[in-house]
């Protein structure tokens, strides 16, 4: 870029988590030339959002994020922009970003160019908004979102005049998509300070703004006085499905617009939960639940029942079943057709499930001949 006669600088969460020394994401570069200068420069790129000035370049089979300088300074709906204006120097670029930690620049050089002291604020472990707090929040309401999120996945505090803007807000988060809103969520929850995040949810009054959350506030309080820490972002979710107890699990999920297969993942091992809180894993639940499953429900289980997490052994337990799944089996429909002289029907299910479940208890062994030996001290063929 430079090279080309452009400014051009890494921006964002790249040079905030190259300054605290933490695994870097994506690289977001900002640079003064427009989208079209920035395609004549590099051979590949792809227009991601030319419309925000954003041009994806692909450079030694890495992508890089290349970003117009710009302003955002016709907002509407209290979201991020249609439209953006595009400007000449980094400076006006950097003062339109929401945190301070998240508003310093870094040339090739290694050099920190930090106008607003997100230097200082990295220091102090700081969250606070460039300028303006009601400003920043108003321009895109994600941001209070954001701000519980840093607090989760960096273990910093809010500045006090972040925090009471971000309860003045609050209600600007109803403007928001909730695929956005679900994004932060998740980041939330897989942060090591879980608990401090959603406390800002909470305090902040954030809640009533998100799916399924309205009014709960005591419930997640209740949530707050858990050792979250110990559970993974999806056993987070998990918890919050047993927490709140929704009639349909499946519904709830999906007011949160996520994708169908991980609905599918959680309602199911909220399911395998209630089950286990009646009778405890047997070799035959560990089968039919697999082992994600029951490790999810039974981190979440111990927490609740504020016992130790028996993890290890259910890992154990599921290594020494005899088979994992229905493929495993020595025989299929078709050596039962021939022991049993029989065209295929219903009975076949039934068989193969009653085979399953004995192999699975080491009634018997998974071998034709002892299979076959089996159906026949029963009486079955
Ligand atoms: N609502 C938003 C989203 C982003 N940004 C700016 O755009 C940068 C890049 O955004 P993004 O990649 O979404 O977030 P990061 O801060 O980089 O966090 P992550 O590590 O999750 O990518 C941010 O650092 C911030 O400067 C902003 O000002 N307002
Ligand atoms: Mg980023």
């Amino acid at each position: 870029m430079e090279k080309a006669g452009f400014d051009a600088y890494y921006v964002g969460g790249a040079v905030r988590d190259f300054l605290l020394n933490r695994p870097i994401g994506d690289v977001d570069i900002a640079t003064s030339a427009l989208p079209e200068e920035v395609k004549s420069v590099f051979p590949k790129t792809v227009d991601v959002g030319i419309e925000h000035g954003t041009v994806l370049v692909i450079w030694r089979g890495d992508g890089y994020e290349i970003t117009t300088f710009r302003t955002e300074s016709d907002y509407k709906d209290f979201r991020r922009p249609e439209k953006v204006a595009f400007v000449r120097t980094l400076e006006e670029d950097l003062k339109r970003r929401d945190f301070t930690i998240n508003a310093m620049a870094m040339d090739r050089h290694g050099a920190i160019i930090d106008p607003f002291d997100g230097k200082t604020a990295l220091q102090l472990r700081q969250i606070q908004t460039v300028g303006e707090a009601r400003e920043r929040f108003s321009e895109d309401a994600l941001r209070m979102m954001r701000a519980a999120r840093f607090v989760s996945q960096l273990g910093f505090q809010l500045h006090p005049k972040t925090e009471e803007a971000l309860s003045r807000c609050a209600h600007l988060l109803q403007h928001i998509a909730v695929e956005r809103k679900l994004m932060e969520m998740d980041k939330l929850l897989a942060g090591k300070e879980v608990t401090a995040g959603l406390r800002v949810l909470v305090n902040g009054g954030l809640l009533a703004y998100l799916p399924g959350l309205t009014g709960k506030e005591q419930l997640i309080d209740q949530m707050l006085s858990y050792d979250l820490s110990r559970l993974t972002a999806r056993q987070n979710w998990l918890f919050l499905l047993v927490l709140l107890a929704p009639d349909q699990p499946g519904d709830w999920l999906k007011e949160w617009r996520m994708p169908a297969k991980k609905i599918k993942y959680l309602a199911g091992t909220y399911e395998w939960f209630l089950k286990v809180q009646e009778v405890d894993w047997s070799a035959f639940s560990l089968y039919e639940a697999g082992i994600e499953r029951a490790a999810d429900a039974e981190a979440v289980s111990a927490l609740y029942a504020g016992r130790p997490p028996r993890a290890e052994e259910l890992k154990r337990q599921h290594e020494a079943l005899p088979i994992k799944n229905r493929k495993e089996l020595a025989i299929t429909g078709k050596e039962l057709k021939e022991w049993k002289h029989e065209t295929g029907g219903p009975w076949m299910k039934q068989y193969l499930e009653m085979i399953e479940r004995a192999v699975v208890q080491k009634k018997v062994e998974n071998r034709k001949d002892k299979i076959k030996e089996w159906l026949e001290a029963c009486n079955l063929l």
